[in-house]
């Protein structure tokens, strides 16, 4: 079993982690809480209020978790990908794979990923919605102190069963975009580069970019939900289930409520996922 494929997915996925990560904030931001009038006014709130460190809420947890959750998606992905077409990583150009059987290992990589990630969302998630100031004496404190006290407070109060809220969502929202995330890198790397070589740095950038942001508008309208149902619970129950929250945020909203966020998402998703794989491509040609 290739274990560098999962070394250099942990690897990859951190550097990406680090960058995208105040993106992320102002997104779940816009999500889930309606008094943000856009993104600028997002990002200005959040830094009058809360300083520079506000857009790294709920960092340390995904930061700690990259290892297990990309490693699993990029393991998972190249692993399956070489029972489906037997052929190794070395000859990925020049015997190019289907796209059908990429998209498949995508999406295989994309439900095992969503299943190690469900927890850690979670909680990422809870923390960064928490618009409480950290360093200011006399602020009110904030509901959750950390990840570790999140974790714990929501095991105390919703249960076990509290700490999986919002994860079947995940998993729909991840096995068919994470194919789609796979089948778009390796398009335009080939749309790109003469057939049988290696893409150059430039592409592997540009393809992840465009990955990034393909996979991430069509997870949008799932993001929208997966959100509110992982906030849900906090204070009362607002939604029965993923379609009862569906339909009762586009009741309310109307239809563009399933594309908050994906201006953010998509400026977030081309730096993040160019990092990422051009990171993933470098450690493995490096290491043969
Ligand atoms: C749910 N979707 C669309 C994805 N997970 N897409 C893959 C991107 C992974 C990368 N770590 C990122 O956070 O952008």
């Amino acid at each position: 079993m290739p274990a560098e494929e999962f070394v250099a997915g942990w690897v990859s996925g951190a550097l990406g982690l680090v960058l995208g990560h105040p993106f992320d904030t102002i997104k779940v931001r816009l999500q889930s809480q309606n008094k943000y009038r856009g993104i600028l006014d997002c990002a200005s709130q959040i830094y009058r209020h809360e300083s520079v460190l506000g857009f790294f809420k709920g960092m340390s947890f995904p930061i700690a978790s990259i290892a297990l959750v990309n490693s699993v998606l990029f393991g998972v992905y190249s692993n399956v990908l070489l029972v489906l077409t037997a052929t190794p990583y070395q000859e990925r150009w020049t015997h190019p794979a289907m796209y059908t059987d990429i998209f498949l290992a995508g999406c295989m990589g994309g439900f095992v990923q969503s299943y190690c990630l469900g927890p850690f969302d979670l909680i990422k998630v809870r923390l960064q919605n928490q618009t409480e100031p950290r360093l200011k004496p006399g602020s009110p404190q904030p509901r959750y102190r950390g990840p570790l006290h999140c974790m714990a407070s929501i095991l105390q109060k919703e249960g076990v069963q509290g700490l999986l809220r919002g994860s079947g969502t995940l998993m729909l929202r991840d096995t068919p975009t994470l194919g789609i995330y796979f089948v778009t890198y390796e398009w335009f790397c080939r749309y790109s580069t003469p057939k049988g070589q290696e893409p150059s740095s430039t592409t592997v950038l540009v393809a992840g970019g465009f990955a990034g942001i393909a996979s991430w508008v069509t997870a949008t309208p799932l993001d929208v939900i997966k959100c509110r149902m992982q906030m849900d619970g906090l204070k009362e129950r607002l939604y029965r289930g993923v379609v009862h929250c569906m339909a009762s945020s586009l009741r309310q909203e109307g239809p563009g409520v399933f594309f908050r966020g994906l201006t953010i998402n998509s400026a977030r998703a081309f730096p993040v996922n160019a990092v990422t794989f051009l990171s993933y491509e470098y450690l493995l040609r490096w290491w043969g």
